[in-house]
């Protein structure tokens, strides 16, 4: 099999929904969770090759070393164009991890320029002159500015880039990418000749991604959101690169046994895990209550529920709460005793016979999947969009798992999903 493209994602529900968006088009996706230890020669690999790192709040240097392993590997695969996938809404820290890590990796590459197009129209994800929306508010705006962990107060994307990298910075605005796929490659190659490296490209709806995903998908290296990715398979099937070959995912027989587990803050979860709680088992975590007495009290209620009862173990809170639990134990703190103490409950579960598992949040998928011990997802029917079920392994157990990004999916997502599992 050749590898067509090879991707790395810098989050867990990231990677689902890019590999879950890349599947839509029917040819053959792997998801890989961090870099395999296994040589890729001894693996059956996909056409789209997916790995997924936990790397978008990690100190920059692991970051770069992290994704640089994994590059290797996807160049040890075959791949020649990759695409470095990071949030739709820019998620990254003062200082990176989104520019450094594309800028190492352009090097590893030899390559002078990329692009920038985290917009997912199908969310509400729009770029305008640099700026990025959520919906209708700017992402400065926008509940995102509330993040435990990246707090976004800036829409301009140059603006957010420009210290993260060393080198020009530019933009391709929407009128460019309006005028189709010869402009846009016109106006990339004239900001090369300019010097300009990393250049944040315009996209208000799909129309706009399939222009830029036509004129970019011979680049070294893309980045972006997951959704201008999508096209790219239809686009090297056009090029005859590629054939659609993914066989239709089969889906395991599957226990009863239920479970969500939610360690995100954001303004959809926490909507989703309001609707959810009211007809479920329901037990709230917090932060100072675990600093101070552990994760037991947690651990004895689940053991009193049925393994197929609904139920949702969460510390969903609003923004004041979280600011307060930060103030007390610091923001990481706050956030590992979280995400430790979900990841412990998930392996109770599924111990005692939980087999379906819907997790809320990017940070906590992977602290609830590494846990888990899973190294690899079989793609299966999405939920909402951005937000596939997948099917995988965990200690020899077949489970089915689906990774919510904070923002994703409708109100009623939780018992959505679980009811899609029963209808399959
Ligand atoms: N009540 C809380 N107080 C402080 N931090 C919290 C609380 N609940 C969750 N967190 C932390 O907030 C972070 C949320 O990030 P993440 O899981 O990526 O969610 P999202 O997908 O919404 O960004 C995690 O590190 C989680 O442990
Ligand atoms: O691109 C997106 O918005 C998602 O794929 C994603 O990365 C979301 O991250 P979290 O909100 O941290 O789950």
């Amino acid at each position: 099999m050749t590898v067509v493209l090879g991707c790395i994602a810098d989050d867990f529900t990231g990677a689902t929904d890019l590999a879950g968006l890349l599947a839509r088009s029917g040819v053959r996706v792997s998801l890989r969770l961090g870099v395999p230890e296994t040589a890729p020669g001894e693996l059956e690999l996909s056409s789209f090759e997916v790995i997924a790192l936990k790397c978008r709040t990690a100190p920059i240097e692991e970051a770069i070393a992290e994704t640089e392993a994994a590059l290797t590997w996807l160049q040890a695969a075959g791949a020649a164009r990759f695409f470095w996938k990071y949030c739709s809404t820019f998620d990254s820290t003062a200082k990176g991890n989104i520019g450094p890590v594309a800028e190492a990796l352009m090097a590893k590459l030899n390559s002078d320029q990329t692009i920038y197009c985290p917009a997912f129209p199908e969310n509400g994800r729009s770029i305008f002159m640099g700026n990025l929306f959520v919906g209708e508010q700017p992402l400065h705006e926008s509940p995102m500015k509330d993040h435990p962990l990246t707090p976004m107060r800036d829409s301009n994307l140059m603006r957010l880039l420009e210290p993260q990298v060393t080198r020009k910075v530019g933009l391709a605005n929407r009128l460019v990418v309006d005028q189709g796929v010869t402009a846009l490659q016109n106006r990339l190659e004239a900001l090369r000749r300019e010097g300009v490296a990393h250049v944040v490209v315009d996209a208000v709806a799909n129309a706009d991604l399939t222009v830029i995903a036509e004129a970019c998908r011979n680049m070294p290296l893309m980045t972006g959101g997951s959704a201008v990715a999508m096209p790219l398979p239809a686009l090297y099937m056009a090029d005859d690169v590629l054939s659609a070959d993914a066989p239709k995912p089969v889906r395991p027989s599957l226990a009863p046994g239920q479970i969500v587990l939610s360690g995100s803050c954001s303004a959809m979860t926490r909507k989703q895990v309001a609707a959810f709680a009211a007809d479920a088992n329901a037990f709230k975590l917090d932060p100072l209550a675990l600093a101070s007495e552990g994760v037991q009290a947690a651990r004895d209620w689940l053991a009193q529920q049925p393994a197929e009862a609904p139920k949702i173990i969460y510390a969903t809170a609003e923004p004041a709460e979280v600011a307060a639990a930060q103030d007390k134990l610091g923001v990481e703190k706050a956030g590992k005793l979280v995400e430790d103490a979900l990841a412990d409950l998930a392996v109770q579960a599924r111990d005692s016979g939980v087999r379906r598992f819907v997790v809320a949040g990017g940070e906590t998928s992977g602290a609830v999947t590494n846990a888990l011990g899973v190294k690899q997802m079989t793609i299966g029917p999405e939920i909402a969009p951005g937000v596939p079920w997948t099917w995988c392994d965990s200690a020899g157990q077949d489970i089915a798992l689906t990774l919510k990004s904070g923002n994703f999916g409708q109100e009623d997502f939780f018992a959505r999903a679980l009811e899609m599992l029963d209808a399959q």
